[in-house]
């Protein structure tokens, strides 16, 4: 676990004084907004990404490609005149992309990994870095990968950022091995670009076992979306392979989905208070991992129902641990690991060693934050044993990950004098965190929250 440079903001999580009651409109998917765009600069014609996620990782990617010449319009539209529903809408207009240009990732796993495969197809040098944390995250899969499709690309002997793919207008693409056990966004870039390479591209993943599969999944169905002839092992392929035919893409008109894994700490808030939470919105079908949501909470004490006005989360009051595999689903885990600290019982969550390079090492953070409240937390081989202690207030460091921020607001719910350092760390998917946490908490839409200073 690297520490986070040391911040002096400390937001007081609110604690919970009752039951929450609310309803809880959750800004766009993180993961549907940056493939939308990367999608819509790579399309034959312009398209639009409607209610797209403002966050730090959806604006980094909009720069990125403004970089590389596309254009992305930011427009608001009041009515539905363009047949799109009212609220932002981003066009997005391709073009020849070029460099030289520099694009900053932040620590955006889904900048860092779905845009070299972007800038080979350029023409010109496009220079990639960001934030210190982006140096250690592995990107080795997409590097070696898109070399040996016919990539130039000068980096270090760590095989990381920062470096510079030396575009060459085009890629002859092709099939390829990988070993994306790390990471599925290194099978989620090659495929996102593939039907603007030349073969196309067949990759095969060699490693251990694959994280994330709804994410690739999500790739994949929107890349059909797009127009692309994509095969894969759920389409009666071989397993662990995928492949895209070249052609070229559509402009499409796409409405972006709340982001489940976001709504996370809200049904928590249910859960943990033993309150109501309805999500707006929620798809009745969607590829995103925190739709599995449903079926943890569910598990560790409660009940939800999906109906016109959204999901609804109704808690008892009442948390039980969990044994659970989340490889599938591992951006849940912090959030998951806070509920399971104020549970009547032990939680082993398994399959998550990859979150050790995430953000931050998402383990030993939460192992040593929970802990430092009193709790009993140990790292496994491939997760997390959790059993609920009696905790007390104090700091949670946040490791500049948004969802340690989240799963630390979810505990101060129920354990006064939490103080949550940098919240602002939530901007990268959440910029309005505080606020829609303390509007759930407020009296006008639900029962009391206790604001501390
Ligand atoms: O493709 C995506 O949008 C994502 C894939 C997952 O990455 P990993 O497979 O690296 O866990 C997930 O954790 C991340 O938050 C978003
Ligand atoms: C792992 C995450 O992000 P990234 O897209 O940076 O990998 C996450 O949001 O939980």
């Amino acid at each position: 676990m690297t520490e986070s440079p040391a911040h002096t903001d400390l937001w007081p999580a609110p604690l919970a004084t009752g039951a929450v009651d609310a309803t809880v409109t959750v800004p766009g998917s993180k993961s549907v907004t940056n493939r939308a765009l990367v999608l819509a600069a790579l399309a034959a014609e312009p398209g639009w990404v409607r209610r797209p996620l403002r966050s730090r990782d959806t604006l980094l990617m909009a720069e990125a490609l403004r970089a590389l010449g596309v254009g992305i319009e930011e427009t608001v539209s009041s009515s539905s005149a363009s047949g799109g529903p009212a609220g932002e809408a981003w066009r997005v207009i391709p073009a020849r992309l070029h460099g030289p240009a520099t694009v900053d990732v932040g620590n955006a796993g889904t900048v860092m990994r779905f845009l070299p495969p972007v800038a080979a197809l350029a023409d010109g040098p496009i220079h990639f870095d960001g934030d210190p944390r982006s140096h250690e995250r592995p990107l080795h899969g997409v590097i070696d990968a898109l070399r040996a499709l016919g990539a130039r690309i000068d980096d270090n002997e760590r095989g990381a950022l920062p470096l510079t793919v030396h575009g060459g207008g085009a890629l002859d693409g092709g099939p390829v091995e990988i070993d994306a056990s790390s990471s599925s966004q290194f099978v989620s870039a090659l495929l996102l670009s593939a039907p603007r390479f030349n073969q196309g591209v067949e990759v095969r993943h060699t490693g251990a076992v694959l994280p994330s599969l709804p994410h690739i999944r999500m790739t994949v169905d929107m890349l059909r979306m797009a127009g692309a002839q994509v095969d894969t092992p759920e389409s009666g392929g071989e397993p662990d392979v995928w492949r895209v035919s070249p052609s070229a893409l559509l402009g499409r008109d796409l409405v972006v989905e709340p982001d489940l894994s976001n709504a996370a700490p809200f049904l928590a808030a249910a859960l943990v208070t033993g309150g109501r939470v309805t999500i707006p919105d929620w798809p009745e079908r969607t590829t995103q991992p925190g739709d599995a949501l449903r079926g943890i909470f569910t598990a560790m004490g409660g009940s939800c129902e999906l109906t016109d006005a959204g999901l609804t989360f109704t808690g008892t009051g009442r948390v039980t641990g969990i044994d659970a595999d989340l490889h599938e689903v591992g951006e849940l885990t912090p959030v998951i690991a806070a509920v399971a600290a104020l549970a009547d019982s032990e939680s082993v969550l398994r399959g998550v060693a990859h979150l050790r390079l995430h953000e931050t090492d998402r383990l030993a953070a939460l192992a040593k934050e929970i802990n430092a409240l009193g709790g009993e937390v140990s790292e496994t081989e491939d997760g997390l044993r959790i059993r609920p202690r009696p905790l007390h207030g104090g700091v949670f460091h946040t490791y500049e990950d948004h969802r340690l921020a989240t799963a630390a607001a979810v505990i101060g719910l129920a354990v006064e004098g939490v103080q949550v350092e940098n919240v602002a760390t939530t901007a990268k998917t959440l910029p309005d965190f505080p606020e829609l946490w303390t509007d759930m908490l407020s009296p006008a839409s639900g029962p009391s929250a206790v604001p501390r200073g």
